[in-house]
Formats: structure tokens, C-alpha cells, sequence
């Protein structure tokens, strides 16, 4: 295309909207029940679904694990961006303003371009999002009041733990925006999955086809971890299409 200049125009129409305007299909079930069946299935079963569709970069970098190892979470994703930075002018009323935009079923999900000074989570930040019925929070970053975060069982996965608050050092450039967390993009209104082994992204376009696909793969390996309790070589279980 020409531009009023006489040169060449670059046409971003298409690529903004599929960064920017990404549609939040509606879904067949409700955003709850999705995510209560999600918490009953795991990571890898999902994650070899998405294998099945090509899917295959979309777990978290796996230094971000659960702060108990015991902690499962499903969420939808409420996506938060910020980096280093040093000013703080309104950071509070900006963060303030954040928490209370999320809301039921979400996860709060983080991308702080690689921090690896602060806490972007803690006990306050906490309490107030479990009020607005928000599932757990994923930090590309750290936590602080740890040991009052673990008493509200809230799940909490990141990279550390620091007494650095992020007031003064990180903050916030805005929210529901698409997001990148190592190799995985994260766009508002994704399905999130973490437990012991990570966190994993669904395109939410795929969450519930991929559910009942893991909720399939979950029974399915009964019947192969029964053969092996019956007392069949490997060898025998995969023949019996058995997998691993
Ligand atoms: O401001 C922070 O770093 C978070 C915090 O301490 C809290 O939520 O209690
Ligand atoms: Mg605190």
C-alpha cells in the first residue's frame, strides 16, 4: 500500500488486533467448573494433550514452582506487566486499583520482564484477592510474608522469596494486556494450570476440548498402571498400547 508520502505503507491492522484485540471466547461450561475440573486433573496429562495439537510451548519457565509443593491451582488468567523501576509516585493507588479489578476464578499472573529483585506478591495482596475470589497468583518474580501467604493456603507460584517489597524498585506498567513469560505467551482470559510440576498456559479457545481430553488421559492410565501392577514388562504395556 502507498502512503499519503508516496512511500510504503506498513499495514499492522491484523497484527494488533491478534496481539491486542484476542478474542475471550465464551465457553461451554462455566469459567468455575472448568477450572474446579482442571484442578482434578495435572500438568503433564495437559501438557501432552497440547503436545497431540502442536501445542508445545506452553509451560511457564520452570524455575517458577508452587511455594508448598502440595499446591494445585486453576485459574483464569488476569494478566499484570511491570519492570525495574525506581519511581513510585501512585504506585500504591495503581496497585490498589489493580487488586480490585480482578476478579471470581481469576489467577493473577505476572510477567516482570525478568525481575529478580523484588516481591511483586505478599501477605496483603493476598488477602485482598482472595476476597475478590481470585484463585492463586503466578510470579515470573518473588514473595514476601511467606509464612503469612502459606497460612491462607493461597497458591503462590514464583522464582524467590525476598524481604524486598517492590515500592522504590519495580512497578507496574498495566494490566490485562497480552503477556510473555519465558517462552509462553499469556493473553487475559487463558486457562492456567500449575501444581508440583510448574505451571502450563491453554489458549482458551482449546481450554475445554483439552479438559475433557486430560480428564480421558487421566482414567486411561489406570488401566495402564494396573498392568504394571498385574505384573506386565514395559515392553508388554506399550504393545498393549500402553505409554509412558
Ligand atoms: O508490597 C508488597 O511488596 C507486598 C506486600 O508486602 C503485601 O502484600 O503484604
Ligand atoms: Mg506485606
Amino acid at each position: 500500500m502507498i502512503n499519503r508520502h508516496g512511500g510504503i505503507a506498513m499495514n499492522l491492522d491484523e497484527f494488533t488486533a491478534s496481539r491486542e484485540q484476542h478474542e475471550i471466547v465464551k465457553l461451554p461450561i462455566s469459567e468455575k467448573e472448568l477450572c474446579d475440573r482442571y484442578e482434578q486433573v495435572f500438568t503433564s496429562a495437559v501438557n501432552d494433550v497440547l503436545r497431540e495439537l502442536g501445542y508445545v510451548y506452553q509451560t511457564m519457565p520452570k524455575e517458577i514452582l508452587p511455594l508448598r509443593e502440595d499446591m494445585k491451582v486453576a485459574g483464569i488468567a488476569f494478566t499484570v506487566k511491570g519492570s525495574k523501576n525506581l519511581t513510585l509516585t501512585s504506585e500504591m493507588e495503581q496497585r490498589a486499583k489493580m487488586l480490585e479489578e480482578l476478579n471470581e476464578d481469576s489467577i493473577c499472573i505476572w510477567d516482570t520482564s525478568g525481575d529478580d529483585e523484588s516481591a511483586q506478591w505478599g501477605e496483603i495482596m493476598t488477602m485482598a484477592s482472595k476476597r475478590r475470589g481470585c484463585r492463586g497468583a503466578i510470579v515470573d518474580g518473588g514473595v514476601r510474608d511467606t509464612d503469612k501467604v502459606l497460612e491462607q493456603n493461597f497458591p503462590v507460584f514464583c522464582k524467590y522469596r525476598t524481604s524486598n517489597g517492590m515500592l522504590g524498585r519495580f512497578r507496574m506498567i498495566g494490566w490485562q494486556m497480552p503477556v510473555k513469560l519465558g517462552d509462553v505467551f499469556v493473553y487475559p482470559g487463558d486457562v492456567i494450570l500449575g501444581d508440583i510440576d510448574g505451571v502450563i498456559v491453554i489458549p482458551r479457545n482449546l481450554a475445554y476440548d483439552v479438559l475433557l481430553k486430560s480428564e480421558y488421559i487421566k482414567e486411561n492410565e489406570k488401566e495402564i498402571k494396573q498392568m504394571i501392577v498385574d505384573g506386565l514388562t514395559p515392553t508388554e504395556v506399550v504393545k498393549r498400547g500402553g505409554y509412558f
